[in-house]
């Protein structure tokens, strides 16, 4: 069973905008899922949806197998809207105590939960701090943090690092990944390519409320159209033989001694140290360039635009 299934999920707004035109998704358990798309693709939509705030136009939609037209199904789910704005009276133990009961905790339980959650993002030693009296990515904490009070099963986090340091991003991806191991799903809206690269184990790309494709990120980078398999070299000067030879392979030359080359198998960059080292060339380092997913990403969102998109130069 899937935590988060849709079938042919459609919505068309009053006005005629069609925000999802057909969405199939199936996300596990287990599993951080992040949803990328550019504006207006219709992610916020989807969300909406499972949420119960949007309706459907047509299609089904179910959270751990519950149709969501069901109450029930909201049951044990955590929410982060995005630009939240929790009363800035509240204090941080305050917004988690609130978002508790709202979800029917209570008691000892409800202590116990909200000083879990809050040490879980760093958070313990200022509990009592109104929100007003917080930073911007430490008020985004205090929101990760009442998502994850009674720890559901599905949690939705709606851009989680906007405004967060480096340090504490890090700290975020760390809970997430404890929060999956125990067999949740936290799905993930996120503009930040390189955070949702860090961090999901399965992404979906969307376009004009389709998805254009889901899978794991690598198997996302491999479907770059032209995607090449490139290897950067840092070496000694060569000489000019052995030069003109990588250069008739297709090597081309880089600053600071360095080369970029084109293979078809990793198995090829063997071959091409030996030949280095025959001709006792210094070899300081070896790089595969890999595509990333903002390279799939612009591929994919410029092909679905009808736009010639140039591939990323390595540099
Ligand atoms: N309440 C609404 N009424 C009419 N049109 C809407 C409404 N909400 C969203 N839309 C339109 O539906 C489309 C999808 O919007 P949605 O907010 O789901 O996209 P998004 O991918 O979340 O965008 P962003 O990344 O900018 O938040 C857009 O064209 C938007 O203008």
């Amino acid at each position: 069973m899937y935590l988060i299934e849709t079938k042919a999920l459609t919505k068309t707004y009053k006005g005629g905008v069609q925000a999802l035109r057909g969405m199939d998704l199936q996300v596990p358990g287990g599993c951080c899922f992040g949803l990328l798309g550019p504006n207006g693709a219709g992610k916020s939509t989807l969300v909406k949806i499972l949420l119960s705030i949007v309706r459907p136009t047509s299609g089904s939609a179910t959270l751990r197998g519950i149709d969501i037209g069901k109450a029930e199904a909201r049951r044990g789910v955590g929410y982060l809207p995005e630009g939240h704005k929790f009363p800035p009276y509240l204090t941080a133990e305050g917004v988690c105590r609130y978002f508790g009961a709202l979800a029917g905790i209570t008691g000892k339980e409800l202590d116990r939960q909200v000083h879990e959650k809050l040490e879980l993002v760093g958070l313990g030693d200022w509990k009592d701090t109104k929100l007003k009296g917080l930073s911007k990515g430490m008020a985004q904490r205090v929101g990760v943090a009442q998502a994850l009070v009674g720890d559901p099963g599905i949690i939705f986090l709606d851009e989680p690092t906007d405004g967060v340091d480096p340090v504490a991003r890090q700290g975020l991806r760390f809970v997430i990944r404890k929060v999956t191991e125990k067999g949740a799903v936290v799905f993930i809206n996120s503009h930040l390519l390189s955070e949702i690269e860090l961090l999901c184990d399965q992404v979906a790309i969307v376009d004009k409320g389709e998805i254009l494709r889901q899978g794991t990120v690598s198997e996302i980078v491999a479907g770059v159209q032209g995607s090449k398999n490139l290897v950067k070299f840092h070496t000694d000067e060569l000489p000019e033989e052995l030069w003109s030879t990588l250069e008739e392979r297709g090597a081309e030359r880089k600053p600071d001694s360095r080369f970029v080359i084109e293979i078809q198998e990793d198995a090829e960059i063997s071959g091409l140290i030996d030949e280095l080292r025959a001709a006792a060339v210094m070899i300081y380092a070896v790089e595969p360039q890999r595509m990333n997913l903002e390279d799939a990403f612009i591929d994919l969102i410029g092909a679905d635009r009808g736009l010639q998109v140039e591939k990323r130069e390595v540099a």
